[in-house]
């Protein structure tokens, strides 16, 4: 039996790490994902191992089952029910039972990761065999919510096959699961986040899980319909950095400028409020919508501006935001900064000669650079054979 969940990743509209200290923040899906295929071996086939394939890095690491249960055991780990934090000194014994798989030092930061996933499937299925295949189409560290997408994934699989949840695994198609499904696999996974961020606002999961465009505050969600058409490109730098690291930067930050500190994220949350207002405005003639764009852009800009003193920019993110200016394009960055992806809002009547144009000068710079469909379905899963 096998069963293959997909969990979308995100662009951030407003609001990055101010919303971890309490700022209203918007993002929304975007259309690539990450999946996650959970093969329970047949009883006959009881090799005593728990095997995890990362396709796209061409990795596979396998554990006798007995070694996974000697070190987590005294946790008390297999919990079915509910979502459990990792203590530190059981992400401490997993942490040395990745060391042992000998990741590439290329690859070394997806060891948190594999911690949350060996964490996740004994809580969820204990102590037996399995084998559990990755495979993404979000670039790895980059502001697009690759994190979240693997944590929502991973719980959309695992809990798909468990006590937990019963969906019909007769039906051969994407399903939907239940709001409180949905709410479970949110918070199994928002326990990964922690491992992988340190300190997850919880939006990443959040918008995974549910897909569409979220306001976010505080833990509390709101759905939003967009009014107006949005059209996005996305630039990735292909400058790596980790989300933990720059959230970090920004609460050390904090504490050498607490007052200067609190205005800015108090400026992020009137940008996403006001964001929200444009959006969701009901004024679709031509005319408002222009204005409604011009509004947007004003706020990225101002958004972006905010993020700088946040100290969460780059170089590489100030050539994108230069680069999109000459074409009066604006464009703020997306997730955590310090590399990884520039947002650039594509106007309704922006021809597609400048679409061309400023592509062709953002690759020759070497980023990469495409349009997103935004405002997708959040996880779901599929039944195979
Ligand atoms: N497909 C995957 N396979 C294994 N681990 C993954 C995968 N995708 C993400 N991860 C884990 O998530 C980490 C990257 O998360 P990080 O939060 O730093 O970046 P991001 O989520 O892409 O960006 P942001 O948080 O700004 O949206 C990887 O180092 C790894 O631990
Ligand atoms: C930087 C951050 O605000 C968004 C990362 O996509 C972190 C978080 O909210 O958990
Ligand atoms: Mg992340």
């Amino acid at each position: 039996m096998e069963v293959t969940a997909r969990a979308p990743g995100k662009i951030i509209l407003s609001g990055e790490h101010a919303v971890v200290h309490g700022s209203t923040s918007v993002a929304a899906s975007i259309n690539r994902y990450t999946y996650v295929t959970f093969r329970l071996p047949p009883s006959s086939e009881c090799d005593g191992l728990l095997i995890l394939h990362l396709k796209d890095m061409g990795l596979k690491f396998s554990w006798p089952i007995d070694r996974i249960k000697e070190a987590v055991a005294n946790f008390g780990s297999h919990t079915p029910l509910g979502p459990k934090s990792c203590p530190k000194e059981c992400v401490k014994c997993l942490a040395s039972l990745v060391e042992e798989q000998q990741i590439p030092e290329a690859n070394i930061a997806i060891a948190s990761g594999i911690i949350f996933f060996l964490w996740l499937y004994t809580c969820i299925h204990g102590y037996r065999s399995a084998t559990v295949t990755v495979s993404s189409e979000l670039p790895l560290g980059s502001g697009l919510g690759s994190s979240a997408a693997f944590c929502i994934s991973l719980s959309g699989a695992l809990l798909a096959q468990s006590s937990s949840i019963s969906l019909d695994p007769r039906k051969n198609d994407w399903l939907a699961f239940d709001e409180s499904e949905l709410d479970l696999v949110n918070k199994w996974a928002f326990e990964g986040e922690k491992i992988i961020h340190g300190k997850p606002s919880g939006i990443d999961n959040t918008v995974s899980t549910y897909g569409h465009m979220i306001k976010f505050r505080s833990g509390d969600l709101t759905r939003l319909k967009s009014s107006m058409p949005l059209k996005m490109m996305i630039t990735n730098t292909r400058v790596g950095r980790n989300t933990k690291a720059l959230v970090a930067g920004v609460s050390e930050r904090i504490m050498r400028h607490p007052d200067a500190m609190t205005s800015v994220f108090s400026a992020v949350d009137s940008i996403s409020n006001e964001l929200v207002m444009i959006i969701q405005s009901t004024a679709t003639d031509e005319i408002s919508l222009t204005e409604k764009e011009e509004k947007l852009e004003e706020l990225i800009e101002m958004n972006q501006g905010l993020l700088q003193c946040m100290g969460v920019s780059h170089a590489s993110i100030e050539t994108v935001l230069q680069t999109t200016l000459k074409y009066k394009l604006s464009s703020k960055l997306t997730g955590a900064g310090g590399g990884g992806c520039v947002l650039t809002l594509l106007p309704t009547l922006l021809s597609s000669t400048v679409i061309d144009k400023v592509m062709a000068e953002l690759k020759s710079c070497g980023f990469e650079c495409f349009t997103a469909g935004i405002g997708g379905n959040g996880v779901e899963i599929c039944f195979g054979s």
